[in-house]
C-alpha cells in the first residue's frame, strides 16, 4: 500500500495514520474539526493537503451515524480504490451506505477491538492495534479484491484479521464490548453522587469496573442506537440474573432455613458462573488465561523502582505479558501485579528473591487486568 487517506482524525483515526504513516504509507487526513485534523498532522499521523490522486485505501473514522453518509461523499469524489471503516457496529453503516447510494462493492466493513476511554488525536498511539483483533465484515456485495487492500492495512496496522458476517458481528459485541460497558456506567454512575468518604475507599476493583465508563457519551449513544436490540437482549438477561441475586442476598438472613440455604446456594451459582465466564476471556494475542499467572510484587514508591523489578525479570530472559499498579493510598508502595508465562513461575519468583523482592505467591490469571504492556 502506497497511500491511505484517513477521514475523521480522533483516537481510533490518528491511530491508523501514525501507524501507517510509520510503515512509509503516505497518509492524507481530514476531519470535520478542523483542530482535530490539525493536531493529527502536528503529532505526524500524515497530510492535511488533498491527494493528488486517488489513494489506495480510505479509512472512515468517524461515529458509526456518520460512517455511511461521508463513505458514499468520499466515493462520489473518487477519493480512493477501497473504501473500509473502524465503527463499532457493522449493519447500519452498511445499510446506511446503500440508502445514501453509495458502491458496497469497494467497501469491506471492519472494527479493531481496541480502543481507549479518551476520545480525539492527542489520545492516539501508533501501536494500538498491535496484537489486536480487527474484524472485517465483507458483505455478498463486496467485491472480493477490495479485500486484499483492507487485509493489508490490518496487517501494516500490527493486527489480527477476523472475517465475520455483520450481523454476527453486532451480535457478538453486544455481548462482549456494548452490554459490559453500559454495566461499568451503571455501576459508576452509583458513585456520581456518593459521599466523597465512600469513594475514598476503592481499590483496583472498582478503578478497573469503571474504566471504560468514562468513554465519551455521545460517541457510545451513537454505537448502543446502532446495536440497541442485540445489546438490550444481553442486558435483559443481565437484569434476570440481578433481580435473583436481589433476592438471594435479601433472603441470605431469612428465618427459614431452607429459604437461606436456597439464597445461598443462588449466590454462589452467580459468583461460580462469573468466575467461568471471566477465564473465558481471551488475553494477549487471543491466549487464554490459563497459560499465564500473576506474581504480586509490593514496590516502594521511589525513583528507579519500577526499573530495577523489571531489570530482574529480564534477567530470566522472561517477557513480561502485562502490569498493573495498585497505588496504595497513604502508603509509600504500590502493589504491581506482573503476568508471565505459567512456565516460567518459579525462575522469576527466584530471581526475585535473589533480588530481594519477595514476591508474593503466584496466581493463575483468571480476572480482568488493563492491556498494558508489550513485550518488555
Ligand atoms: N473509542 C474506541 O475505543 C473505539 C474502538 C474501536 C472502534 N471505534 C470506532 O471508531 C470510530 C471513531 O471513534 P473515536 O474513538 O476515534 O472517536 P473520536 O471522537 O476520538 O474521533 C471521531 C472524529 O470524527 C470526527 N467526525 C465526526 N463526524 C465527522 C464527519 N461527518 N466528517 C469528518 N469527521 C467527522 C470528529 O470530529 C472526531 O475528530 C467510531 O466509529 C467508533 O465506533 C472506537
Ligand atoms: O477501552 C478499551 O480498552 C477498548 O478496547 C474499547 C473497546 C472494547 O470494548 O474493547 C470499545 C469499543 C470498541 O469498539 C472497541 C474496543
Amino acid at each position: 500500500m502506497r497511500s491511505a487517506a484517513v477521514i475523521g482524525t480522533g483516537l481510533v483515526g490518528t491511530s491508523v495514520a501514525l501507524a501507517l504513516s510509520r510503515r512509509g504509507v503516505a497518509v492524507f487526513l481530514d476531519d470535520r474539526d478542523t483542530t482535530a485534523a490539525r493536531t493529527a498532522e502536528a503529532l505526524g499521523a500524515g497530510s492535511l493537503a488533498p491527494p493528488p490522486a486517488p489513494v489506495d485505501v480510505a479509512v472512515l473514522a468517524v461515529p458509526p451515524a456518520h460512517v455511511g453518509a461521508v463513505l458514499a461523499r468520499c466515493q462520489e469524489q473518487g477519493l480512493a480504490g477501497t473504501y473500509t471503516d473502524v465503527a463499532s457496529v457493522k449493519e447500519r453503516p452498511y445499510q446506511d451506505l446503500v440508502l445514501a447510494g453509495g458502491d458496497p462493492a469497494r467497501y469491506v466493513g471492519g472494527h479493531p477491538l481496541a480502543g481507549g476511554e479518551r476520545s480525539g488525536p492527542l489520545a492516539a498511539r501508533a501501536d494500538l492495534f498491535e496484537g489486536r483483533l480487527w474484524v472485517l465484515t465483507p458483505a455478498e456485495a463486496t467485491d472480493r479484491s477490495a479485500l486484499n487492500p483492507v487485509l493489508e492495512l490490518v496487517a501494516l496496522c500490527g493486527a489480527t484479521p477476523v472475517i465475520m458476517d455483520a450481523v454476527a458481528h453486532d451480535r457478538a459485541v453486544a455481548l462482549t464490548s456494548h452490554a459490559p460497558h453500559l454495566v461499568s456506567s451503571l455501576t459508576a454512575a452509583r458513585l456520581a453522587d456518593a459521599d466523597d468518604e465512600h469513594i475514598r475507599v476503592s481499590g483496583q476493583g472498582l478503578r478497573d469496573m469503571t474504566r471504560i465508563a468514562a468513554g465519551e457519551p455521545a460517541l457510545w449513544g451513537d454505537i448502543l442506537e446502532a446495536n440497541a436490540e442485540a445489546v438490550a437482549d444481553v442486558l435483559e438477561a443481565c437484569a434476570a440474573d440481578l433481580d435473583r441475586t436481589v433476592a438471594a442476598l435479601r433472603a441470605l438472613h431469612s428465618a427459614d432455613g431452607a429459604r437461606r440455604r436456597r439464597a445461598a446456594a443462588d449466590l454462589d451459582g452467580v459468583l461460580r458462573r462469573g468466575s467461568r465466564g471471566a477465564a473465558r476471556v481471551p488475553r494477549k494475542h487471543g491466549t487464554p488465561p490459563a497459560e499465564y499467572v500473576t506474581v504480586p510484587v509490593s514496590v516502594p514508591d521511589q525513583p528507579g523502582a519500577l526499573a530495577r523489578l523489571f531489570a530482574a525479570v529480564s534477567e530470566a530472559g522472561v517477557n513480561i505479558e502485562d502490569v498493573s499498579i495498585e497505588h496504595s493510598v497513604d502508603q509509600p508502595s504500590g502493589r504491581v501485579e506482573l503476568v508471565v508465562e505459567q512456565s516460567s513461575t518459579e525462575e522469576v519468583r527466584r530471581l526475585l528473591d535473589v533480588h530481594g523482592w519477595a514476591p508474593q505467591p503466584a496466581r493463575p490469571l483468571v480476572s480482568g487486568m488493563s492491556p498494558t504492556a508489550g513485550r518488555s
